[in-house]
């Protein structure tokens, strides 16, 4: 049985189409980023997920039952964007008083490690810092030990530090084979934190698969090399070459097909090419092309 299956999910408010004939599958234990800029639907997509918000048209299926069953039944943990902290209860009291409300809750020790709050245990809520606050909602979402955690934006708010140890944990849940569904505007984070990455713009998918697939599915790249003193004139013109740029003598050009810019810059050019380096894509561009794409 899939974890998460939406079939032919659109969501629209008045005139706006936030999410469009959506259709996505997620098996269980499986680690997803929901990759998109602003205004993407991934919110929305979420607040669906979690029975919030009904579709206009679809279905969304959560272990085989509708959103609102699987909440019933403990098996959706959620961390959404707004949602306060009772300030006067500390840590412990706070997560122990949500733990309880579920059947079979992880141990109060184990989600405090889990959240990395054992130090902070005896704070009250009222006192804590804005990303505190954020592995705070992070433990109440796991407390329950949810077969499905959902977490939109979890890092908003977090410093460097907060972070790590927020996805240290993410992945120490997620390694008991649970499904975790994440939205993010952070390249970065869904690259090193999820095994398949989703890319949403205008209500739509506009690519799925692991970072690596996305990043070769984009194709292109950077080829750099050393030009000292020689003229950049040209470059600009080699196959592939989509643009131009020096830094300190040295070139890089960003090319949708490296190995044709490879070529014709020891066949058509009289350049002398030293320090040849070829780079892929990045995720970054990746995103910028496949979002960009279905902007238009
Ligand atoms: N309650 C609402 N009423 C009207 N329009 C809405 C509402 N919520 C979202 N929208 C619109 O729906 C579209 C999708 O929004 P959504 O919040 O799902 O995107 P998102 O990908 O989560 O964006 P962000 O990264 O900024 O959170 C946007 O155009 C947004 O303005």
């Amino acid at each position: 049985m899939n974890a998460i299956e939406l079939t032919g999910v659109s969501k629209r408010y008045g005139e706006v189409l936030a999410v469009d004939d959506l259709n996505l599958t997620v098996e269980p234990g499986r680690t997803v980023a929901l990759l998109g800029p602003n205004g993407a639907g991934k919110s929305t997509t979420i607040t669906m997920l979690l029975g919030l918000l009904r579709p206009t048209s679809g279905r969304v299926r959560v272990l085989g039952r509708t959103p609102g069953e699987a909440v019933a039944a403990g098996q959706i943990g959620a961390m959404l964007q707004e949602g306060t902290l009772i300030p006067e209860l500390t840590v412990r009291e706070l997560v122990d008083f949500v733990r309880r409300l579920y059947p079979d809750p992880l141990p109060l020790g184990e989600v405090l490690r889990t959240a990395d709050l054992t130090d902070l245990a005896s704070r009250r809520a009222a006192r804590l810092s804005g990303g505190q606050t954020q592995r705070v909602r992070f433990a109440l979402a796991i407390a329950g030990a949810p077969k499905i955690l959902v977490l939109d934006e979890p890092t908003a708010a977090m410093d460097v530090e907060s972070r790590r140890a927020f996805w240290a944990g993410m992945r120490a849940y997620a390694a008991l084979g649970r499904t975790v569904l994440f939205a993010t505007h952070y390249l970065r984070e869904a690259d090193e934190n999820s095994d398949r990455v989703i890319v949403m713009a205008r209500g739509g998918i506009v690519a799925d698969g692991t970072a690596a697939e996305i990043k070769a599915g984009a194709g292109g790249g950077t080829v750099g090399f050393s030009l000292g003193a020689q003229s950049a004139a040209g470059l600009d013109a080699l196959p592939g070459v989509t643009g131009v740029e020096i830094v300190s003598g040295t070139v890089t050009l960003r090319t949708s097909d490296a190995d044709a810019t490879v070529a014709a810059l020891y066949r058509r050019t009289t350049l002398d090419v030293r320090g040849l380096t070829v780079g892929g894509a990045d995720l970054e561009d990746a995103f910028l092309s496949l979002t960009q794409a279905a902007e238009v």
